[in-house]
C-alpha cells in the first residue's frame, strides 16, 4: 500500500484552533478534521500547507513566518496509510470560511476531546494540549525549599507542565509524600500548571494530580495504557526498542533522553538530534527531548521533531 503523504494545519487564534467537518462520503467522512489535504507529486509539505488552507478556508499562510511543525504520525487505516504531517499555523490573513461548502468551527484547545476525529488524530490532540515547557522536580532541603523552587520556575521560566519527582519518599514516606503534592498541587492550580507524578498509576487514587509519568523498566509491567484517558500518561525511553515498545500502552507523550551530555547521567551515550529526529518520527505521539537541554534548545528540539524540551536544572 502506497502512502499519502497529508498536510495538516492545526490554525490557532488565541486559545482556540479551528477544526472542519470532513463531506460524508470521501475517506473518513463525517468525522471532524484539521484543515488540508494530500500533498501533489514533487509539492513540499509547506507548499501544500499553503495551497489546501487557500482552497479549503481562503486564507493566505506565510510559510516562512507564522508556521512551526507539531507532529507527524504514520497511521494505518488498513485501506489506506496515511502520514499526517501537522502544522501549527499561528498567523495568516483574511477570514476563515468554509470554502468549500463545509461546516468549520473555531474550538477551545481544551475541548478539542469533545469532538470525532479520525482514529489517527488523538495525538495531535495531546500535542495540541501539551507545552514546549516540561519540567521535572531535582533535588530540594525542605518541603518549603521544595516549593520555592517551583514557584520560581512557574513565574520566572512560564511552567505550566510539572513532573514531580522523589522515588526516595515516595518508597520510604507515603503520608508524607502525598501531602507534599497536595502542596505542589495547590501551586498548580493556582497558576494554571498541570502536575504529573512519578509514581505507579494507583498513586492517582491517593493524591490529586494530572497523570501519571513511569520510567521504562516501570512500564514494562504493563500490558496495557494503566492510567484513564482523562489523565496524563507519559514513560521515559532511551531507544528505539524503547518507544517501539511503549507505543503499545497508548501513552500521551513519552521522553527521550539524552539528547546532550549530562551532569545526572555522565555515563550515558548521547543520542544527538539527527538521531532523534529519525526515532522520534517512527512513534504516534509527542516525544520530549531531555538530557542536558536548556531553554535555547527549544526551537532546534521543535524543528528535530519534538513537542518540546523536558529539563530539570534549566528552570530549578
Ligand atoms: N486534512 C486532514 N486529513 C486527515 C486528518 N486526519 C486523518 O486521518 N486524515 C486523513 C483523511 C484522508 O485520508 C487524508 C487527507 O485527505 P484529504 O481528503 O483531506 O485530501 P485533500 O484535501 O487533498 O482532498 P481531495 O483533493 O482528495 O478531495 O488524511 C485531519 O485531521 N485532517
Ligand atoms: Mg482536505
Amino acid at each position: 500500500m502506497s502512502l499519502v503523504h497529508v498536510a495538516v494545519a492545526v490554525i490557532m487564534r488565541d486559545n482556540e484552533v479551528l477544526i472542519a467537518r470532513r463531506p460524508d462520503g470521501v475517506h473518513q467522512g463525517g468525522l471532524w478534521e484539521f484543515p488540508g489535504g494530500k500533498l501533489e507529486k514533487n509539492e513540499s509539505v509547506q507548499h501544500a500547507l499553503k495551497r489546501e488552507l487557500k482552497e479549503e478556508l481562503d486564507i493566505e499562510v506565510d510559510v516562512h513566518a507564522g508556521v512551526e511543525p507539531l507532529i507527524r504520525i504514520h497511521h494505518d487505516y488498513g485501506d489506506k496509510a496515511v502520514l499526517l504531517d501537522v502544522w501549527v499555523v499561528s498567523r495568516f490573513s483574511g477570514v476563515a470560511k468554509g470554502a468549500e461548502g463545509q461546516p468549520i468551527k473555531w474550538v477551545e484547545k481544551a475541548n478539542l476531546t469533545e469532538f470525532d476525529f479520525p482514529a489517527a488524530n488523538r495525538p495531535i490532540i495531546s500535542a495540541i494540549m501539551l507545552p514546549h515547557k516540561y519540567l521535572i522536580t531535582g533535588g530540594y532541603k525542605t518541603n518549603d525549599d521544595c516549593i520555592q523552587k517551583l514557584q520560581n520556575a512557574i513565574l520566572h521560566h512560564d511552567i505550566t507542565l510539572v513532573q514531580f519527582r522523589h522515588h526516595e519518599l515516595y518508597l520510604s514516606d507515603r503520608t508524607e509524600y502525598i501531602k507534599q503534592v497536595k502542596k505542589i498541587k495547590g501551586l498548580c492550580d493556582r497558576n494554571g500548571a498541570r502536575l504529573i507524578l512519578n509514581a505507579q498509576p494507583s498513586i492517582l487514587h491517593e493524591a490529586d494530580a494530572d497523570g501519571v509519568h513511569l520510567t521504562f523498566a516501570e512500564a514494562r509491567g504493563y500490558n496495557e495504557r494503566p492510567v484513564a484517558t482523562d489523565k496524563w500518561f507519559g514513560v521515559s525511553c532511551h531507544n528505539k526498542e524503547e518507544l517501539a515498545w511503549v507505543s503499545r500502552l497508548s501513552p500521551d507523550y513519552a521522553l527521550l533522553s539524552p539528547i546532550k551530555e549530562t551532569s545526572t547521567h555522565p555515563e550515558a551515550m548521547p543520542l544527538g538530534w539527527t538521531l532523534f529526529r529519525a526515532l522520534t518520527d517512527q512513534v504516534a505521539f509527542p516525544v520530549f527531548a531531555l538530557g542536558g537541554m536548556q531553554e535555547t534548545d527549544i526551537n532546534t528540539a521543535i524543528t528535530n521533531g519534538a513537542q518540546g524540551i523536558a529539563a530539570i536544572s534549566a528552570w530549578w
